[in-house]
């Protein structure tokens, strides 16, 4: 029964080398075995009857040299609240309640090792302490091209911005873990946006696609419950798990790469990050959330299966972050994410932490989203739901008959410019998943290796889809809307609109899929009748990322009526935060924090003049 190398142990150990230590995981009169100190610790039930690891405790690559004496940072420093957290009852076992943090806080350099399930090194082999610290920055990474953008931020006293990361206090392990990443500086919107959330504002953040999102709303997490006090789990059923953050997107390849991104932040840092996401098989999900879990990643739809099983309680969520927030709240997704937000346990705005994150953020989104919020900050880097000057946009007139032999024409001139002959990656999005189908079908018959991801393919399929493309073994990949978020796919050269969107929104998450981390990109659209809708904000749009608008689409935009894509006000776009309109201000509005479905939430004056905001919400909204 003995774990030589459990969390436990390693947590009562490490307890004993290290200043501030509590009474020992005894106390909380669980099951317990002893150590090999002598002293009795506490084994939860998952953990019980598992042969011993034989593997050491993950090394220290921080070590007693963290300048950080907060506890809850890196290297040795991390037994404050390690121990702090399996003292609690309802938190590792004591019945059997403790989702969250059994086996969540293993090595002493803050990783976890829960006997059999040690922290992969999510860096790969190559991880080396010394490489790290010589290394230059990412390669061809230009973020310089990011400086001149205007950025934006209206609330009540907005912290200011940092321009390094060794300004910001986000403790040794997460520092290290940067390094690693071979991030050397903040990006604009991690610059402004994590400060922000580090002194535990709420934000709602808009910059543009491939700017470094993930990071500026990942870091602050980590950071948070690496140093945060846990309060107590409630006794609930054994196997409920209490995550302490959640983190909601609209795809489950999106959740599966910020669930990536955000193990590779949290490497050693005792932060435990699970991801749970439809289409693969919930038991596996659930052996993995029983094993601990402080960060969940998850799609909306997965997440109300585990919440209605009552496999997750979101009653101790510190946390939540919606990423293509826009998207998350659109009448699509709106009301399971009301569900999960406002009608299960989750705490409310203002006790809880929220961060909203897009690239668009629409203003009768920016309307819904209060509900969600207290007392925000609003973040804008750059316009809201511009695209960046880094991608080359071109729009060519072709009709519907004519397109697939258009797209042949570019393909092969793409071939012929390639290195040698090699074609570079190409995203090519398309309306309908037979449409997809159909096209891949006839690429792959012209000598053009291509596959496709959709709603209609299975998630197996979806995944070796994203993966062979990404290889380059088969360098076209034919999409719907479903790969037109958030996927950070290095390389993408070129993104194709075969078939345009609606929704201008749509059209810059899809561009955006090119030109990201301050790489250059290429985006071309067919444009004809069908699209004429779109005509007038596509115009806007490539105007204002500094593009050359053909004199046949200036002319459709002029004769268009701008229908849903229209903005009114001046703007197509949300370009700043809603309340700052004068329709917002009217009436000396007295608002209030609190997600009071009715609207109220906490704009506390200081926005464009007005001077407190008041209970007649709705008449603003009209
Ligand atoms: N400070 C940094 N230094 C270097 N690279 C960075 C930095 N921050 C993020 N990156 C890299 O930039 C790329 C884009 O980041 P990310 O996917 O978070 O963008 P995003 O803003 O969320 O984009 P989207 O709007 O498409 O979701 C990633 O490959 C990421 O690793």
């Amino acid at each position: 029964m003995t774990t030589r190398t459990s969390w436990a142990d390693l947590a009562a150990n490490s307890a004993a080398e290290n200043v501030g230590v509590g009474s020992s995981s005894a106390s909380n009169g669980a099951v317990g075995t002893t150590s090999a100190a002598g002293r009795p610790v506490y084994v939860p039930p998952h953990l019980r009857n598992r042969p011993s690891s034989s593997d050491p405790p993950a090394p220290t690559s921080t070590g007693a040299a963290s300048s950080n004496d907060r506890p809850g940072y890196g290297g040795s420093r991390w037994a404050a609240p390690r121990t702090d957290y399996y003292n609690r009852s309802g938190y590792s076992g004591g019945g059997g309640g403790g989702g969250g943090r059994p086996g969540g806080w293993g090595g002493r350099s803050g990783g976890w090792d829960r006997g059999r399930d040690r922290e992969v090194n999510p860096f790969g082999n190559d991880d080396d302490t010394e490489q790290v610290f010589s290394e230059q920055e990412n390669t061809g990474i230009n973020f310089d091209a990011y400086e001149d953008i205007p950025v934006e931020t209206s609330g009540d006293n907005v912290p200011p911005p940092v321009n390094t990361f060794a300004e910001i206090d986000l403790g040794e392990a997460l520092n290290l873990n940067i390094r690693r990443c071979k991030y050397v500086k903040p990006t604009p919107v991690q610059r402004h946006a994590i400060p922000i959330s580090l002194a535990g504002r709420d934000l709602m953040a808009c910059a543009q696609t491939g700017s470094g999102k993930t990071a500026a709303f990942c870091f602050p997490i980590i950071s948070g419950i690496m140093r945060g006090q846990v309060p107590q789990r409630p006794l609930r059923g054994a196997r409920t798990v209490y995550p302490l953050a959640l983190i909601l997107s609209p795809t489950r390849e999106l959740s599966m790469q910020i669930h990536e991104e955000a193990k590779k932040f949290s490497y050693q840092t005792g932060v435990k990050v699970v991801v749970a996401y439809g289409g693969a098989p919930i038991n596996q999900q659930l052996r993995e959330l029983e094993r601990g879990v402080d960060i969940l990643v998850a799609t909306p739809g997965r997440l109300v299966d585990l919440l209605e099983r009552a496999r997750v309680s979101l009653q101790m969520i510190r946390y939540l972050a919606l990423d293509e927030a826009d998207r998350m709240l659109d009448m699509g997704f709106e009301p399971q994410i009301r569900k999960i937000v406002e009608q299960m346990d989750m705490p409310p705005p203002g006790v809880r932490q929220t961060m909203l994150f897009s690239a668009t953020f629409p203003k009768e989104i920016q309307r819904l989203a209060c509900d969600f919020l207290a007392n925000y900050v609003f973040l804008a880097v750059g316009r809201v739901g511009s695209s960046t000057d880094l991608i080359v946009q071109r729009v060519e007139f072709v009709h519907e008959s004519d397109k697939r032999s258009h797209l042949m024409d570019l393909l092969h001139a793409q071939r012929a410019n390639g290195v040698q002959g090699k074609q570079a990656l190409t995203l090519v999005f398309v309306e309908t998943k037979k449409g997809a189908d159909s096209l891949e079908h006839w690429l792959c018959m012209n000598g053009f290796p291509a596959t496709t991801i959709h709603g209609d393919r299975s998630q197996q399929e979806r995944e070796q889809a994203l993966r062979s493309f990404k290889s380059g073994a088969t360098p076209i990949l034919v999409a719907t809307d479903v790969a037109a978020r958030g996927l950070d796919i290095p390389h993408v050269a070129h993104v194709v609109n075969f078939d345009l969107p609606n929704d201008i929104d749509d059209y810059v998450h899809r561009i955006g899929r090119t030109g990201r981390a301050g790489k250059t990109g290429l985006a071309t659209a067919f444009f004809n009748d069908n699209n004429a809708s779109l005509a007038r904000p596509l115009a806007d749009l490539m105007q204002e990322a500094n593009q050359e608008v053909p004199a046949w689409l200036t002319r459709y935009a002029a004769r268009s009526f701008g229908g849903r894509n229209r903005r009114p006000g001046g703007g197509r776009f949300g370009g700043r935060d809603f309340r700052r309109d004068s329709s917002f201000n009217r009436g000396n509005l007295d608002y209030y924090g609190g997600g009071n479905s009715a609207g109220g939430y906490a704009a506390s004056g200081g926005y464009g003049g007005g001077s407190g905001y008041g209970p007649g919400v709705t008449s603003a909204w009209d």
